[in-house]
């Protein structure tokens, strides 16, 4: 079987890599870098400035820890070159496996010319014209642009920009309080710049579950970090060196000025090379409309990653392109999206999955909340990291139906929940498993425990 997949991000190269292992004849079109988004400009590079943002803070905090240590500044020059080497490594990585796995690809735009082919513009102005049996849209997403006066000036960045900062701004204004906005604010605030968070919803990180993000609010006012909530960002103007930002936000009209903005307010499915209406694709809304198999309205022509309609997240786009390929391979295999995790890498990190208690709440549902503090549990006392909590939410039959997390290595934690919500494990079996001392996890054990009222270490 002949499989073109389109765009080599972590939807599309897994969907070449997985089809190819089965046996098929995989073509990879990609017009940029392998591993698209999340690997050259998102998810990984954002990662390599969080951990030198973790360190430069455990750095100015190691007087607590009984060491002495003089730190100059924060090297953004050498952050980037990490950061550069980081991507290259697993770009290179990717490059290996495809050649092992004999997936031939691309390096161009791809058009889709109809279902069975398309037509790759290649860098050296050469055509190419691909045959398929099957297609598999993988075009990612790409920031989404607000129609607001001045966003072209310089200075104005998007993310991708900022990850190649070489010099520390003294003051930055992010525009968006989502994941990014907060993931950006945390590095910059931490490496030193003034940063104000401006979001337009009256509170950051929309559709996390209420109580988390009430008790993530002073912790980020207290690392000095400025919110402001309910906030729209009218316009933008230069102002001798700087960037004035005219703002509307409860008290009325303010202006602030900054040395650069950067706009984090999402991202919107890309279809370049996809002529929706020529085609005949069904959209919904933006998005390429799939059904449960991942198949669109064109016979043989799938989407996958972000172009879809699910949360715009590098692990779910994989999981996304694993279960489209075992359907073409002739599986009837629904996509699950019942247990979906997701981290925001902020200090202290928030990690998620399944139902928030408000949307427990709004389905009517009975359930019980177990609770955990970090200030309890050994392991985050010695890291100097007790801030935070595990909350479990766990339905009747004690099966989980949503975890919420704020503190140390949320991110890591959170995937044992994610196990237990996927395949029905309830509070109850958690809280029968021994968890090794002194170890964050015990605070996952401890909070099933409190599911029952039986915590030892809390009441
Ligand atoms: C700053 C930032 C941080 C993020 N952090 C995380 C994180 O920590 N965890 C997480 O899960 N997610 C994170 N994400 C989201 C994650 O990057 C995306 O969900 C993921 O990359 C989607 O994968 P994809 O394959 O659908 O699309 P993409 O990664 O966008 O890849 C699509 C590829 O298709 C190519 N393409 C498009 N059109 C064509 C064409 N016509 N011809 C040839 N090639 C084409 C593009 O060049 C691109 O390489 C982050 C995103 C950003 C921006």
């Amino acid at each position: 079987m002949r499989i073109t997949v389109l765009g080599a991000g972590p939807a599309g190269y897994a969907a070449a890599l997985r089809a190819a292992q089965k046996g098929a004849k995989v073509t990879l079109i990609e017009k940029e870098r392998l591993g698209g988004t999340c690997l050259n400009w998102g998810c990984i590079p954002t990662k390599v400035w969080v951990e030198s943002a973790h360190r430069w803070r455990a750095i100015q905090e190691v007087a607590d820890f009984g060491l002495e240590c003089t730190a100059h500044r924060p090297n953004l020059q050498a952050i980037v070159a990490r950061k550069n080497q980081v991507v290259e490594t697993l770009v290179g990585g990717i490059q290996q496996l495809m050649a092992k796995q004999k997936v031939h690809v691309l390096r161009g735009r791809g058009t889709v010319v109809n279902p069975r082919l398309v037509s790759v513009q290649l860098a050296d102005g050469s055509r190419e014209e691909v045959e398929n049996d099957c297609l598999i849209l993988a075009t990612g997403s790409v920031p989404a642009s607000l129609p607001i006066p001045g966003l072209d000036l310089p200075g104005v960045m998007t993310s991708k920009e900022a990850l190649d900062l070489k010099e520390l701004p003294s003051s930055l204004v992010i525009i968006g309080g989502g994941v990014i906005g907060l993931e950006f604010a945390n590095i910059f605030q931490t490496l030193g710049s003034k940063v104000t968070v401006v979001e337009l919803l009256p509170c950051v990180l929309p559709g996390v579950d209420v109580e988390i993000v009430r008790r993530l609010m002073p912790v980020l006012k207290k690392s000095g970090l400025d919110i402001k909530v309910s906030t729209k960002l009218l316009e933008i103007k230069k102002q001798d060196n700087m960037l004035a930002l005219i703002l509307e936000g409860s008290k009325g009209v303010e202006t602030l000025t900054a040395e650069k903005v950067l706009v984090a307010t999402g991202r919107i499915p890309s279809l370049s090379g996809v002529e929706t209406k020529a085609l005949g694709l069904e959209l919904e809304g933006r998005f390429v409309k799939v059904n449960p198999y991942l198949e669109t309205n064109l016979p043989g022509v799938y989407a996958i990653g972000d172009i879809v309609k699910s949360p715009m997240l590098a692990h779910v786009a994989t999981a996304e392109a694993e279960t489209a390929v075992e359907n073409i391979f002739g599986k009837r295999q629904a996509m699950d999206y019942s247990a979906v995790p997701a981290a925001v890498y902020i200090s202290p990190e928030v990690a998620y999955v399944g139902l928030t208690e408000e949307e427990a709440k709004e389905q009517g549902l009975t359930y019980k909340v177990g609770k955990f503090p970090f200030t309890a549990n050994g392991r985050a006392l010695t890291l100097g990291e007790a801030q935070g909590v595990v909350k479990i939410i766990a339905g009747e039959n004690g099966r989980i139906l949503g975890a919420h997390l704020l503190g140390p290595q949320a991110s890591e934690l959170v995937a044992e929940l994610t196990l237990a919500l996927r395949w029905g494990i309830t509070t109850e079996q958690i809280s029968h498993t021994i968890h090794a001392h002194p170890s964050l996890a015990e605070a996952v054990l401890e909070s099933a425990h409190s599911v029952f009222g039986k915590a030892l270490h809390f009441s």
